[in-house]
């Protein structure tokens, strides 16, 4: 089984090495040539996944005319960088987005490729930490797509014995539990930096699942995918792992200290911005996003946002 993966950030180079250990011959592009010959050289990627080492049957290129040649490529760039990339594929490729974010006019990545003119469109989104899958821990995820036998195929090849990867129908639940829960895991390290303590963490996450819910209801998603690992299952494992950037950035800002996680990406502080212009726009009630957004743009101090979240309207749960 061929697999191409797009973009040789942690969570590209974690995929790339699971699915060379299972058998599965993989090419990994990077978008620098510099970058792309020194992973060729090292057979690691001391910047964004140090410790593991990629396999010596692991191609690796930044000529992206190989694409052809696949029948699916996953697509594993930071969300601001998708649609760029993506407009340089040809349309026939099937596409697998794995980024956790919003395209720049706050579109889903998956509409933006629909747009774009990619008629086999999946997301791949789950409680999936780089460094563990990379050392191929157990974990489980979901393949999204509207065309059921696009995601059969690409469950059949990512399916491993240590990644277990469910299918759904419901692309838009399944890729906007990803986005939301970035934005949760921020106000989470938030919490954890100010040591409001386990009630006020236990009583964020729970009120912030009822905040995606509530977003992924009013964008046409299942009921019940909020529930499902693409979102209780990644608020959990993002909101208290020690690997998270997003909790990482969160605990820093309230320290007074610098978001930028050693220039990884850190998706939830862009997505903020983007659902609080969002919710804005449409009318939408969203206040812990309100509150990551106005935080991480300087405009309230943490207490000041920790206030907002107390002090709204007495309301039945
Ligand atoms: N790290 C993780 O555990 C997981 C990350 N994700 C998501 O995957 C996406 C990528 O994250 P990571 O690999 O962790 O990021 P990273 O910060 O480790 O690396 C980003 C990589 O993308 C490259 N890049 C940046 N802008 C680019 C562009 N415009 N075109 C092409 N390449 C570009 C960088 O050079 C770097 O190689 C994010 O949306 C993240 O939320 C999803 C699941 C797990
Ligand atoms: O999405 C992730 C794990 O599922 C990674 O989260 P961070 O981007 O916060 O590290």
């Amino acid at each position: 089984m061929n697999v191409l993966v797009l973009g040789a950030g942690g969570w590209g180079t974690a995929l790339a090495v699971m699915l060379a250990r299972q058998e599965r011959d993989v090419t990994l592009w990077a978008r620098r040539e510099d970058f792309a010959s020194l992973l060729r050289e090292e057979r690691e990627n001391a910047e964004y996944l140090p410790g593991v080492t990629l396999p010596s049957d692991v191609r690796v290129t930044s000529d992206l005319s190989v694409a052809p040649q696949f029948d699916f490529a996953l697509v594993v760039v930071p969300s601001a960088g998708v649609e760029d990339l993506l407009s340089r594929l040809p349309r026939s490729l099937g596409v697998v987005l794995c980024a956790k974010g919003l395209a720049a006019r706050g579109e889903r990545l998956s509409e933006l490729a629909s747009h774009l003119g990619f008629s086999r469109v999946a997301v791949l989104s789950g409680p999936n930490h780089a460094e563990e899958v990379a050392r191929l821990l157990p974990a489980a995820t979901v393949v999204a797509s509207h065309d059921e036998a696009f995601v059969q195929s690409v469950q059949d090849v990512l399916l491993t014995p240590t990644f277990r990867v469910y299918t759904s129908t419901d692309l838009v639940g399944v890729e906007l539990g990803g986005v939301l829960k970035n934005v949760m895991a921020l106000a989470a390290g938030m919490v954890d930096g100010a040591a409001l303590g386990d009630n006020a963490k236990s009583a964020l996450l729970t009120r912030g699942l009822r905040e995606m819910g509530r977003y992924l209801a009013a964008n046409g998603a299942s009921p019940d995918t909020v529930y499902g690992l693409s979102g209780l299952g990644d608020l959990v494992a993002t909101a208290t792992s020690r690997h998270s950037r997003n909790r990482a950035a969160g605990e820093a800002i309230v320290k007074g200290q610098s978001p930028a996680q050693g220039g990884k990406v850190v998706e939830g502080m862009r997505t903020a911005r983007l659902l609080f212009e969002w919710a804005s726009a449409h009318g939408h009630d969203l206040p812990i996003v309100k509150a990551v957004r106005n935080v991480v743009e300087g405009e309230w101090s943490p207490s000041e946002a920790l206030r907002s979240l107390m002090e709204r309207e007495a309301k039945p749960e």
